[in-house]
């Protein structure tokens, strides 16, 4: 069996619930391709309202959680009151809270095990600095980046999907071309195949993230390693509808 195709939208810290009544409304209304997963990334505290309003065929997820169920713990949030909430899964790792808020991969991986273990889905972030591009460091620093959560993920990686995500194609405009997104994919792929499993690497779905648009989607969705998207600016319009149903259309 192949891998199914998955979207994920991250709102960011974006929209309010007149806002968020509209985006549900025209997902609700699709139409959606029944062979492709979607997941949207919401703010934490809109989950609940989210699941409420949106179809079950579609999945929300949180944006980050904390690494431990509860306590002392001043405004962070569990991975078990996202699930508690309604959500399925939670984003972590992303380049954001990489680089705005110093997340390092050891937190990454502590939060993605607690994540797993409390039975959420993951998608777990990776992705080069233009600067680490240009030094020719991509695939040391996505593979370093996934190299820290293997013990994290240890067996569940079928709770897992991988989002590459270069960061300097996130929210520039400057999509990596299907070549370049293709390349990191395949390397990673068989970076896994060489540290999990054949079977490990097989299955994994990697997600690309990094300006995807609907004029953009069917490109890259046409790549054989490129297993969805992870969608930010053009999630919270209408066009993420087309780029749900980029694979179908390609
Ligand atoms: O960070 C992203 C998704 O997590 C990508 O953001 P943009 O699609 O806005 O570039």
């Amino acid at each position: 069996m192949g891998r199914k195709f998955i979207v994920g939208g991250n709102w960011k810290m974006n929209s309010d619930k007149d806002q968020i009544a509209e985006i549900v409304k025209n997902l609700n209304s699709g139409p959606l391709d029944p062979n492709v997963e979607v997941v949207i990334g919401v703010p934490s505290i809109y989950v609940a309202f989210v699941r409420s309003i949106l179809t079950e065929t579609i999945g929300v997820a949180g944006q980050n959680c904390w690494k431990v169920a509860k306590g002392a713990f001043t405004g962070e949030i569990s991975a078990e009151m996202i699930k508690d909430v309604g959500a399925e899964w939670v984003i972590l790792g992303h380049s954001e809270r990489r680089t705005i808020f110093g997340e390092k991969d050891e937190l990454i991986a502590e939060k993605v095990a607690h994540a797993l273990e409390a039975g959420l889905k993951v998608i777990a972030c990776i992705g080069e600095t233009l600067e680490e591009r240009e030094a020719g460091q991509t695939e040391d620093v996505v593979f370093r980046q996934t190299k820290a959560l293997l013990p994290a993920i240890d067996t569940n990686w079928e709770n897992v999907v991988l989002a590459y995500e270069p960061v300097w194609a996130i929210g520039t405009g400057k999509t990596a071309s299907p070549q370049q997104a293709q390349d990191i994919h395949a390397s990673l792929r068989s970076w896994l195949t060489s540290n999990t499993s054949s079977e490990v690497a097989e299955n994994m779905r990697i997600q690309y993230g990094g300006s995807v648009t609907a004029s953009n989607a069917k490109e890259l969705a046409a790549c054989p390693d490129i297993d969805g998207f992870l969608v930010g600016g053009a999630s919270l319009k209408p066009e993420f509808l087309d780029i749900c149903n980029a694979q179908v259309m390609c």
